[in-house]
């Protein structure tokens, strides 16, 4: 199933003993998209997996223009050098980033520290040669800018634009399955893209009974109060047990698949259900918020429960969708517009998903990796006095 990365580009800081790679996995008129990991764990074999994604995830996006690609490096996100080891990667990278890999934000890394770095050098967001000289392109850029100084529900677009998009992707699976008004959610991670989808799935009814994030998982069974604890929370998406109301138990973060709940939402790490704890999981419906979060033994475990899944890059594609719709002029570049146009697509592509997964009497990931399989790669957009190559 799986298929070789087009091009894989290994890095060794000078200053710290951080390691990181850059991996493309195909290249769609010369350009390819992803956001750059940082974490203690990362390793090239989860890059690697995490660029393929985002090729599955530009399909399901319905992108013409772009493949998927993806950044990661191997050191601690909260170090006070964190921002300096970022800089010196984005530097190793910038030969690429300056012809068309366009690498964003991941976990562990904020869009403002990236955008700043691509600015020092010049770069407002990567493009490939021609798209720099297109105006239509460069307008978008302009709105893609301004719309992430706008907020909504109180909350920054870049914040909520994945999140969003999870949670109508699980309302959307949720009514497929006539699963019922008020269903129990469990979320791990209480970042980007955690919090606002625990704020969206609770104002669309449902029961956000758990969190968890670096530190802690906390529970309530008549459900936390979502928008108190983003008013809260701090830079790297940790609650402050301080605003927890009295019924609200805290237990360590390792115990969050202990707690009963209809829907269970990975926001944060790759392979966080695996052989170890999937037999563990309660509910009938997961949806994979975070890219890649159940390893390959564990989604055995998970498929022979009969347990329906939403597939990461069907289900948080909306940073993407956004980029793409606003910088290829698919949508009207305002925060409800951009809303409505993930909200759409994501429940197209679950409604699809589950009706030919349920068709075909198969489990929905199988499905999801046939129907919205990336193509081959092109190669690089490459431009000098000399040598011109354009597709
Ligand atoms: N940000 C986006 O737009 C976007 C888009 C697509 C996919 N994703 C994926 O979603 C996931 C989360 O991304 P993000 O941008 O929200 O990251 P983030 O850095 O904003 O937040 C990460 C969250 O995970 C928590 N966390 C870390 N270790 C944990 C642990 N062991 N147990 C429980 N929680 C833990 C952190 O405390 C934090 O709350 C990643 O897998 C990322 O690749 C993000």
């Amino acid at each position: 199933m799986s298929t070789k990365p087009y091009l894989i580009v290994e890095w060794n800081d000078t200053e710290t003993d951080a390691k990181g790679w850059m991996v493309v996995h195909n290249f769609v008129k010369g350009y390819t998209g992803g956001g750059t990991r940082m974490h203690p764990s990362v390793t090239r074999e989860e890059v690697e997996r995490l660029a393929e994604a985002m090729a599955y995830k530009y399909v399901a996006s319905e992108s013409e223009t772009t493949g998927g690609c993806k950044g990661g490096i191997a050191y601690d996100y909260k170090a006070p050098d964190a921002f300096e080891v970022l800089r010196r990667y984005i530097i190793a990278m910038l030969p690429y980033i300056d012809n068309g890999v366009s690498l964003g934000s991941d976990l562990g890394t904020k869009y403002n520290d990236v955008l700043k770095i691509f600015r020092e050098f010049g770069i407002e967001i990567p493009l490939t040669q021609s798209m720099k000289s297109d105006p239509a392109v460069l307008k978008g850029i302009k709105d893609y800018d301004d719309l992430l100084l706008q907020k909504i529900d109180g909350l920054y677009m870049n914040d909520v634009v994945t999140g969003y998009g999870v949670a109508f992707s699980a309302d959307e699976a949720w009514k497929y399955k006539d699963g019922g008004e008020g269903a129990r959610v469990i979320i791990q991670g209480f970042g980007c893209v955690g919090a606002s989808c625990a704020l969206k799935l609770s104002q669309l009814g449902y029961k956000v009974v758990g969190i968890s994030d670096a530190n802690l998982f906390v529970a309530s069974e008549d459900g936390l109060d979502v928008q108190k604890l983003i008013d809260h929370k701090n830079e790297f998406g940790e609650m402050d047990q301080n605003y927890f109301e009295n019924d609200y138990v805290v237990r360590p973060n390792s115990e969050w698949l202990d707690v009963d709940c209809d829907i269970l939402i990975p926001c944060a790490l790759e392979d966080v259900i695996n052989k170890s704890n999937a037999n563990q999981v309660k509910a009938s419906l997961v949806v994979e918020a975070a890219n890649i979060p159940i390893s390959a033994e564990g989604d055995e475990i998970i498929k022979e429960k009969a347990i329906d899944i939403v597939i990461d890059f069907v289900a948080n594609l909306g940073a993407i969708r956004s980029y793409d719709a606003v910088i290829f002029g698919l949508v009207e570049p305002n925060p409800q517009a951009v809303i409505d146009d993930i909200e759409k697509l994501c429940r197209k592509n679950v409604r699809t998903l589950f009706t030919e997964a349920k068709k075909q009497s198969r489990y929905q990931r199988d499905v999801a990796y046939e129907i919205f399989k990336p193509a081959k790669s092109d190669s690089m957009e490459y431009v000098s006095p000399n040598l011109t190559v354009v597709y």
